[in-house]
């Protein structure tokens, strides 16, 4: 029945103050205000409603898509919201477009590389949506490897111009979302190149598209790529394609925070690390590690509260059937993503400090925690997305055929997340990149330089040093284990701020008390996984690993009755969890039944194409013998 909470018998279980829980999930009492503001503001307006994208049509998505990106302008101008509500309301609006690449790399782009003067320039119109940009930097032909680009940049010292140009098909720009449609300016990427010479990968301020009539410019070629994944999900972002032919842009319009050229063709490197020019991709990945929270949740938000409503086999005596949380394979597969969701909102909180912090020291030309902050969020990164894409599926299947149901609000979860695996960066890719600062690390101990941070703890690894050796057989051979040995890095960065997270104070009746038990479970779950390796190695032995697993299915036990209240303190409206299964009240069956009936499909009783099509088979003379 409608307003009937067909999970106030689970809430009344709960053993701990959800409400300062969910301070403690927003981060301050500050931040919970804004969310849960801005939440019920974009829950509450029918112009952001997101129910009918599985029907529409690519083109009919992405006008709506355009309609949904300006409406929220037009709220954001006429509200006067603040940067930061701003920010939540575009989260809460819960859709890619081209504005996510506007706000969040278009504009920090040109922040982290352009000069003060180049920031006075554009940022006011970048702010003003005056300009829309996307930052282009993949090709056809390169992604991972940035300094395989082939897009050129060269001088003319006649003109004081650069010439913008694609010398091939695979230096085609490919992939920039909001490039396909929309952006009127881009950050290309390009091999600058001044008097003959090759200085590396650069930054530059292109013009795609006239502001009067958004008509490309003279040399641009610019369109969509095409369909991706699944059905609505990302198609409402314009990924695009975009060729350059001998396109001239002013000097001033290259990114001269890290390189400059002079007007007379001199080429100058400033003294500061030129992986800077690298500097949006590595605050994109610290953001992309919140975000892995907030999907992860949302999965385990609407699979915890299914688990809780249904039902299968275990009658007493014509009782009800057992609910499938109570199952001990379900709690298995659930409570360690409920777990993560929480480790990865606390690594998120840790990563932009390390990435504030980093910044702060950048501007004070202190580089010495720059390769720290490369590996941390290159690593964070790689490790959350992955888990969290596994976790968005595996959440799906908990919650069994309905699960599979776009009305479950999880389908499109997955389709929209799962390129976060690939995009800022190729996960395996970025973990060979932490693999390398690990064995740099190695290489440097027993010398002066001791390791410090998230990698102080390699100092009680001396015996590397004898087999020091050993790695001589080459990175490339040994690739695989270093890999994994990248990724055990970033999971015990993981647990270890977890910890640090329940050494502070943390307000609330029995909440400090759950996440330990939360943090448990992430930790004794990754040892379980990796059992093998901690026994091969000798970390622990078979009665240790014995005594994990027993300790985790009672840990599963503690949070049981714990887990609706755990999934309440994400603090998500309906609209925005945009699933039935996942609704607060608990009342799929009769939600479920009613959508099936709005289905396009269900407008009329006999479809089209049954008399053209299927009247005529029931119909036919069976001419062959029977079969
Ligand atoms: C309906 C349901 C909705 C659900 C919603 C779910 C939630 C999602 C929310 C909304 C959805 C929409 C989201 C929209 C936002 C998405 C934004 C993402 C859009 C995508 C953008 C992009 O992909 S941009 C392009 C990204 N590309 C890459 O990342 C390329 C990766 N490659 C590289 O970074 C480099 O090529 C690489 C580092 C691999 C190698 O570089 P190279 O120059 O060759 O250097 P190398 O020789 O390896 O090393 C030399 C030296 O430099 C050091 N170093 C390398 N990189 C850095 C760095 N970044 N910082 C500092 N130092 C660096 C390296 O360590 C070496 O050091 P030493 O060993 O020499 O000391
Ligand atoms: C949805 C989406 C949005 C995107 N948005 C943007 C954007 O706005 N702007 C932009 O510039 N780009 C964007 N991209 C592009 C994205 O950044 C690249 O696709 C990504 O960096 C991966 O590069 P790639 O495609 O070249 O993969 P590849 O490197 O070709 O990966 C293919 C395989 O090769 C492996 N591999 C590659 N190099 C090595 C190596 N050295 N050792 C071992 N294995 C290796 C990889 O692990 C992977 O398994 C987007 C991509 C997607 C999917």
């Amino acid at each position: 029945m409608e307003g009937v909470d067909h999970l106030a018998h689970e809430r009344n279980k709960s053993e701990f103050d959800v409400d300062a829980m969910k301070i403690v999930w927003a981060g301050s009492p500050h931040a919970f205000d804004v969310s849960d503001r801005i939440s019920k503001l974009v829950a509450s307006d029918p112009g952001f409603r997101k129910d009918n994208r599985s029907t529409l049509s690519r083109k009919e998505l992405f006008k709506n898509t355009l309609r949904k990106a300006a409406y929220a302008w037009k709220t954001i101008v006429d509200l006067r919201l603040s940067e930061e509500e701003a920010a939540k309301l575009r989260f809460y609006v819960d859709e890619p477009a081209f504005t996510d690449l506007h706000w969040g790399m278009f504009i920090p782009a040109i922040k982290g590389q352009g000069t003060e003067e180049q920031q006075q320039k554009w940022l006011p119109l970048a702010y003003k949506m005056q300009i829309i940009g996307c930052y282009a930097q993949t090709e056809l032909g390169h992604g991972s490897n940035v300094q395989g680009l082939e897009t050129t940049a060269t001088f003319d010292p006649q003109t004081d111009e650069f010439i913008i140009h694609s010398p091939t098909l695979t230096s085609s720009k490919w992939w920039p979302g909001g490039l396909g449609k929309v952006a009127t300016h881009a950050i290309a990427y390009a091999r600058l190149i001044v008097g003959g010479r090759e200085h590396g990968v650069n930054g530059f301020i292109v013009q795609l598209r006239s502001l009067e009539d958004h008509s490309p410019l003279l040399g641009i070629t610019v369109g969509d790529i095409g369909m991706k994944f699944g059905n609505g999900a990302y198609n409402t972002m314009d990924n695009g394609v975009l060729r350059f032919d001998h396109v001239r842009i002013p000097r001033n319009q290259m990114l001269m925070r890290v390189s400059q050229v002079t007007c007379e063709g001199k080429y100058k490197q400033s003294d500061v690390p030129r992986q800077l020019v690298y500097g949006t991709m590595v605050y994109v990945r610290q953001t992309i590690v919140a975000d892995a929270s907030c999907a992860l949740s949302r999965a385990v938000c609407i699979a915890t509260r299914y688990s809780a409503v249904r039902r299968q086999f275990g009658s007493q005596n014509g009782g009800p059937e057992t609910q499938v949380i109570d199952y001990k394979t379900q709690q298995s597969r659930l409570f360690p993503l409920l777990a993560s969701a929480y480790a990865f909102r606390f690594i998120g909180e840790w990563l932009k400090w390390l990435y504030a912090d980093v910044t702060q020291r950048l501007q004070a030309n202190d580089f010495s925690t720059l390769p720290e902050a490369h590996a941390c969020t290159a690593g964070l990164k790689s490790l959350t997305t992955t888990a969290t894409a596994d976790g968005i599926e595996e959440c799906r299947k908990l919650c069994g055929g309905h699960g599979y149901l776009c009305s479950s609000g999880l389908p499109e979860l997955f389709a929209v997340y799962v390129p976060a695996c690939t995009y800022e960066g190729d996960n395996t890719v970025l973990l060979l990149q932490v693999a390398r600062f690990l064995m740099k690390t190695v290489s440097q101990l027993g010398s002066s330089k001791k390791p410090v941070g998230t990698i102080a703890y390699m100092t009680r690894v001396e015996h590397l040093m004898q087999c020091r050796c050993g790695v001589q057989r080459g990175f490339a051979e040994l690739s695989v284990d270093l890999v994994e040995a990248a990724v055990a890095h970033c999971q015990l960065i993981v647990v270890s701020k977890f910890i640090e997270k329940l050494q502070q104070e943390i307000p609330g009746k029995g909440v400090k008390q759950q996440l330990e038990v939360l943090c448990n479970i992430y930790a004794l779950f990754l040892l379980h996984k990796h059992q093998g390796d901690f026994l091969s190695t000798g970390c622990i032995t078979p009665k240790h690993a014995a005594l994990a697993n027993d300790e985790l299915r009672s840990l599963y036990s503690q949070v049981r009755p714990n887990a609706i209240a755990l999934v309440d303190a994400f603090n998500y409206t309906d609209h925005y969890l945009g699933s039935i299964l996942g609704c607060y009240d608990g009342n799929v069956y009769p939600k479920l039944y009613e959508a099936a009936w709005k289905d396009p499909l269900n407008e009329s009783v006999v479809p089209d194409g049954y008399h053209q099509y299927i009247r005529p088979l029931l119909k036919q003379e069976i001419r062959t013998a029977r079969l």
